[in-house]
């Protein structure tokens, strides 16, 4: 059983280390948990960037076109606020997630940009992030699933702000008052399965996803 155990380890090591694929899956591996843990440590050094980033209040109600969303990349605007989308809706991560998606965070590449393709085929590649809208009609159905589990965990996690609008989209008009995040925001995104709405979004918010 020893003996057994240790061969299996011996030959995932070689698999791991002789595959130029398998190492570059590594080497990312471990960039992205360096990342993640040196985030995590407080700047106790002077050296170090100060945390001067205060919590941003609620944002209005509004939809964005690719080009509106770049200028929340938490650089580009006064607040430093960053939003981002993920399968055509938009979040506003700045208070939860500066350090990831912060400067030099793990996720920084997604700040102010459609994070769909990149999630939905588990990629940080540039190929997977786009300048002009993206409508990620050549995705297969896993990929659009696990976009949708993404999406989940974004609503869970984060302030839904809008929708990012596709090419000579309208926006909405949201009224001052409207605070339901699940009513007129929820986009009808490649993922919807009945055309999108809100009926949808509560439906795969129920644990109908699968
Ligand atoms: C294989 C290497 C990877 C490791 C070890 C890893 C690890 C982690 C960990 C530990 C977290 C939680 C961080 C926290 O809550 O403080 C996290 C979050 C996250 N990961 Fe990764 N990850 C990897 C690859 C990827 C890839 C390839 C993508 C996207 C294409 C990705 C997208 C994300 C996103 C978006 C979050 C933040 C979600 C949120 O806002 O709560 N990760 N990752």
């Amino acid at each position: 059983m020893g003996i057994q155990t240790w061969e299996v380890s011996k030959s995932l090591v070689t698999e791991l280390v002789t595959s130029p694929l398998n190492l570059l899956l590594l080497g990312v591996c471990v960039f992205l948990i360096y990342k993640i843990f040196k985030i995590k440590r407080p700047a106790t050094d002077s050296t170090e960037e100060k945390n001067d980033s205060p919590i941003l209040p609620k944002m209005k109600r509004q939809d964005f076109t690719v080009e509106d969303l770049a200028v929340y990349n938490g650089e580009a605007n006064e607040e430093k606020r960053i939003l981002v989308a993920v399968n055509q809706k938009v979040f506003d991560v700045t208070n939860k997630g500066r350090s990831m998606y912060g400067k030099g965070g793990p996720y920084a590449v997604f700040a102010g940009r459609d994070a769909s393709r990149a999630l939905a085929t588990f990629s940080l590649d540039s190929s997977a992030l786009k300048d002009t809208f993206d409508d990620l009609s050549d995705l297969n159905p896993k990929q659009l699933e696990s976009l949708r589990e993404w999406e989940l965990q974004f609503k869970e996690k984060y302030d839904l702000v809008g929708k990012l609008l596709r090419p000579s989209e309208q926006p909405t008009e949201y009224s001052d008052t409207e605070d339901d995040q699940t009513d007129s925001t929820a986009a009808a995104g490649p993922t919807s399965k009945s055309g999108g709405g809100a009926d949808s979004l509560r439906l795969r918010a129920s644990g109908n996803s699968n």
